[in-house]
Parts: C-alpha cells; sequence; structure tokens
C-alpha cells in the first residue's frame, strides 16, 4: 500500500511532522474542503476519533505533549492560529528542535504531531478561530475509563515551552 504521496504533504524541520495543505472547492453554494484522507497519512496516525474546537482571539492551548497518541489538526478557518512545535523525543533526529508556524484561513494545513512533540498553538487573528483534531487514540480510552494521555505543560510556569 502506498502511505504518503509526497507531492501532497510537506515535510518539516521535524521528523515524521507533515503539513499538508487543505484544498478548498468554492462553488455558488459555498465551499467544501476534505478534511482528512488515510492515504495521506501514515498508517500509524489514522485517526480513531475526532473534535472540533472553537478558540477565541488572543487565546492559545497548550503546549501539550502526549505518550501514545498522535494529533491531527486541521487549520481551515475561521481566523489565524500561531502554531509551535517542539521535538522533545530523545531518540529523534531532530530533538530539540523548534518550529513555528502561522496557519488558518489565509493559509489552511493539516498537520500530524506524533508522540513526544510538544505543540501548542494560539489564535493571533481577530475572530473566534476554529481547529479540527483527528486523534489516533481515543481521549480517556475506550468509553473514557483510562487516564487521559497528556503532559499539560502549561501548568509548569517555569516551562522551556514558551509562546510568544
Ligand atoms: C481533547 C478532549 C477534551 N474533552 C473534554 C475535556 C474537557 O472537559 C474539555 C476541554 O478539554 P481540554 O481542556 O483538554 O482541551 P484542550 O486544552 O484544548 O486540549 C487539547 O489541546 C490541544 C493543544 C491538543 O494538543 C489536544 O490533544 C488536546 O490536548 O473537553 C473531551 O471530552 N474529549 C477530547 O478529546
Amino acid at each position: 500500500m502506498n502511505v504518503a504521496v509526497p507531492k501532497f504533504v510537506e515535510p518539516s524541520a521535524i521528523h515524521d511532522i507533515k503539513w499538508i495543505p487543505l484544498k478548498f472547492f468554492n462553488d455558488a453554494r459555498g465551499w467544501l474542503v476534505e478534511l482528512f484522507r488515510n492515504d495521506l497519512i501514515d498508517p500509524n496516525f489514522h485517526p480513531v476519533m475526532a473534535y472540533i474546537s472553537q478558540t477565541k482571539p488572543g487565546v492559545s492551548r497548550g503546549p501539550h505533549e502526549h505518550i501514545d497518541q498522535a494529533d491531527y489538526f486541521c487549520f481551515f478557518g475561521p481566523s489565524t492560529f500561531r502554531v509551535y512545535l517542539w521535538d522533545a523525543r530523545e531518540k529523534s533526529p531532530t530533538f530539540g528542535k523548534k518550529e513555528v508556524r502561522e496557519v488558518g484561513e489565509n493559509s489552511p494545513y493539516a498537520l500530524i504531531v506524533p508522540a513526544g512533540v510538544v505543540h501548542a498553538y494560539k489564535n493571533v487573528g481577530d475572530k473566534d478561530g476554529l481547529v479540527f483534531n483527528g486523534a489516533n487514540r481515543l481521549y480517556a480510552g475506550w468509553l473514557k475509563q483510562d487516564p487521559v494521555d497528556e503532559i499539560r505543560h502549561e501548568k509548569d510556569a517555569n516551562t522551556p515551552y514558551q509562546l510568544d
């Protein structure tokens, strides 16, 4: 099986991170955009659940880190999000690397964030923003009976993972 089609997937400075441009199909009725296709995503990262969240202007979510879970975010608008990524995987060839990128209504992208990559995003636009996430693990496990796989670095005032 062919996994990722490089034509449609952009690499990152951080190993295993993938950026996938989202294409809007506009017509007289409005628009349509594909959020994910499993032919573009490594099977290890195929989503098993999805949620959408709204974030107010100036507000951030994260930095968070997962032990086992990969996230698959879609920044399709409204608004613009500044995304922060830090590779905290000691065995990664890009351990210690940081990437910051602005995506959203003017630059719609999906993003795969593997376990062990610390991530955060901030709404740097002037309107309420939406983010879709298709995670490859169930939040809190089957029927929400397990602990949540999440390290919430924002609770640590001295965290090295700082947003600007
Ligand atoms: C993530 C999630 C939250 N919730 C609930 C828990 C809580 O009551 C409410 C808000 O959740 P949180 O405070 O965890 O939301 P948030 O701080 O936005 O958490 C998310 O942040 C981004 C940056 C990520 O990396 C995601 O993986 C996730 O950690 O929604 C679910 O029911 N299912 C879910 O999948």
